[in-house]
């Protein structure tokens, strides 16, 4: 039995009648319903529902950016047999039941990520407010994981929205803000941030949004809510799902979808596409018991250990071993404004970087300028910015075809042609304008970084930062450290990829460096396959079924190869550093 005394993870406060469990993991980023959270909400939640003074509950975090991240992901690792995770999915699911059973008003305060088994939590209470603010996201993303939303998700989210919109939600993991939760009736209010700049903004946004929560639940106390009342559209939408016809076709089409997307090599999405069609034809009692099996099976397959293993990755590729760059990053100039150049300052002008986007010609600029302005002018269309946002984000660009205000500089991206004169001569030139601070990075993805610094007045400052197209969509950052790098130069490019949105890799500077050198490998036995006579057509059908995104032999001919082939390979020695 828990002490409430003695809570790690959770504060029980009270105002008034009203009972606020604040959520507050131990030791964590994040909060997680991890069992040592579980230890310590189950008591508190039995406790709050048999004490006859609390007439209402309100369920919130202490941690800014984070409502809850979902499941203790480590916690299905180390579970020994499929019965023990049919077993967790069912107690997950009856502690939501209890949740959404309850006889006094649970509200959801949520500011930050809300996902996975924080979703499910959230749908079980009775009210959810929500911060309209970037942090705040809600998503089942455990499709990614190579599982599903365990703890009652898809029926829950089958009950709240139309089957196309669920499908959509739990069959591609996505997130969306709180805005469009809103809109789709998942979220009951929205609160907008107290916008300053003191510095403990977030908890007092965490505050406001207790209060405000506070005030809720008090008025539900008096007169319980009505329930939400469906527009016309969502209605016509529910009668049509009442034929099956309807149904099964918005199924089928899913599942074509998902077939032509995974080639049937991921197990979650079709199982996924299985529960629903079980619960729309037997009700939500054989859907539960449909969810829990579904979890066991897939939290036991290759495919769910091997993306979860994924997970761990990106997440310590997003960290920087490297500590804190000496200064902060303030100005970055891109020489070059092709594809590449030009995706590098998309995504730095939404950080808040100065950006410099530099070519020789106007016309070289003016086209880098404009798959900059067409990007971000179809997320307005897509309401993904507001104008006014829109027009903060351009302003961070200045395009030149001069070296003026490089003096401003505090690190230099280049982006030319693989030509290792070129790239010598660049920085040579640029060491003239560019302050002392200042680190130049290369964007290359085969010449040598030290050979590129062989001339530099401070080859310690010279880094590559191998970027991939197209720069807004592909996250992979490829750091290059020669052995003259400094630590604080790998720190800050680090940093400013970071800033970006990137995961990292960080690795030495040998031939190929990691990612060009697998694809030489790969590119080698697509030659001998050709050689012996297999068509590229063949090559690529047999590649995308086994799961590469496009097939080898057309990446071939895209260009990749001839652009590898200006390295000299093969490799010598194990590139990856860390
Ligand atoms: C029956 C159950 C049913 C249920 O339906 C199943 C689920 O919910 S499945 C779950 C569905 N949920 C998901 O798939 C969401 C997974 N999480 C995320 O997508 C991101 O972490 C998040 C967006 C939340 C924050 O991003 P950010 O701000 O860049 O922060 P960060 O990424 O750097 O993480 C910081 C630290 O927290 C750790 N950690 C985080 N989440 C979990 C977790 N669930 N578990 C364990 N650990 C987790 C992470 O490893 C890292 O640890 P460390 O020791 O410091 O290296």
């Amino acid at each position: 039995m828990t002490d409430l005394q003695q809570l790690k993870n959770i504060k029980l406060d009270y105002e008034d009648n009203i009972a606020i469990v604040q959520l507050n993991q131990e030791n964590s980023k994040v909060n997680i319903l991890s069992r040592k959270m579980m230890n310590e909400f189950v008591p508190v939640f039995n406790h709050l529902k048999n004490d006859d003074n609390i007439k209402g509950i309100i369920v919130i975090s202490a941690k800014p950016g984070s409502f809850i991240a979902g499941a203790d992901i480590n916690m299905f690792e180390s579970v020994k047999s499929r019965d023990e995770l049919y077993q967790m999915s069912r107690n997950g699911q009856e502690i939501m039941n209890q949740i959404e059973q309850s006889s006094k008003p649970i509200i959801a305060a949520i500011a930050g990520s809300c996902l996975g088994g924080g979703f499910e939590v959230a749908l079980a209470c009775h009210y959810r407010i929500a911060m309209n603010d970037k942090r705040t996201g809600f998503g089942v993303p455990e499709v990614k994981l190579g599982l599903l939303p365990g703890a009652g998700g898809t029926q829950r989210l089958l009950k709240n929205l139309s089957l196309s919109d669920a499908l959509d939600l739990i069959l591609a993991g996505k997130e969306i803000k709180a805005k469009k939760a809103k809109a789709m009736g998942l979220v009951d209010i929205l609160v907008e941030p107290i916008r300053s700049d003191v510095q403990d903004i977030e908890e007092q946004n965490i505050e406001y949004l207790r209060s405000i929560a506070i005030r809720k639940v008090k008025e539900i106390v008096v007169q319980k809510p009505t329930k939400r009342k469906f527009g016309l559209m969502e209605n016509i939408k529910s009668i049509i799902m009442l034929n099956s016809y309807v149904r099964n076709y918005i199924l089928s089409q899913a599942q074509a979808k998902v077939m032509s997307q995974t080639q049937g090599l991921y197990p979650a999405p079709l199982k996924i596409l299985d529960v629903i069609q079980q619960t729309l034809e037997n009700g939500s009692k054989v859907g539960l018991n449909a969810e829990a099996e579904a979890f066991a099976d897939l939290a036991i397959t290759n495919e769910a250990k091997a993306l979860i293993s994924l997970f761990h990755g990106r997440t310590e590729c997003k960290k920087n071993k490297y500590g804190k760059p000496e200064r902060e990053i303030k100005t970055i100039a891109i020489i070059g404004a092709g594809a590449i150049g030009a995706g590098i300052a998309h995504v730095s002008i939404d950080k808040d970087f100065q950006v410099i986007l530099y070519d020789t010609t106007s016309s070289a600029l003016y086209h880098g300028q404009s798959q900059i302005i067409k990007s971000y002018q179809n997320y307005i269309k897509r309401n993904r910015i507001t104008s006014t946002e829109y027009s903060r984000i351009l302003s961070n660009l200045n395009c030149q075809t001069t070296f003026d205000n490089l003096e401003k500089c505090d690190i230099i991206i280049e982006s030319v042609f693989e030509d290792l004169k070129l790239k010598q001569n660049i920085l040579n030139e640029l060491e003239q304008y560019i302050p002392e601070h200042c680190i130049f990075a290369s964007n290359t993805y085969i010449l040598s970084i030290h050979q590129i610094a062989a001339n530099s007045r401070r080859p310690h400052k010279v880094i590559g930062m191998h970027y991939f197209s197209p720069v807004d969509k592909v996250e992979l950052l490829e750091i290059i450290r020669a052995k003259q790098t400094s630590d604080n130069t790998i720190c800050t490019a680090v940093s400013v990829g970071l800033k970006q949105g990137k995961i990292i890799i960080i690795v030495n500077d040998s031939p190929g460096f990691y990612t060009t050198r697998l694809l030489i490998f790969s590119f080698i036995e697509l030659f001998y396959l050709l050689q012996e006579g297999l068509l590229p057509n063949d090559i690529d059908k047999a590649t995308k079924k086994f799961g590469f995104h496009i097939g080898l032999a057309i990446l071939l001919d895209s260009g990749v190869a001839s652009r590898v082939a200006i390295g000299q390979l093969p490799p010598k020695s194990n590139s990856i550093a860390t």
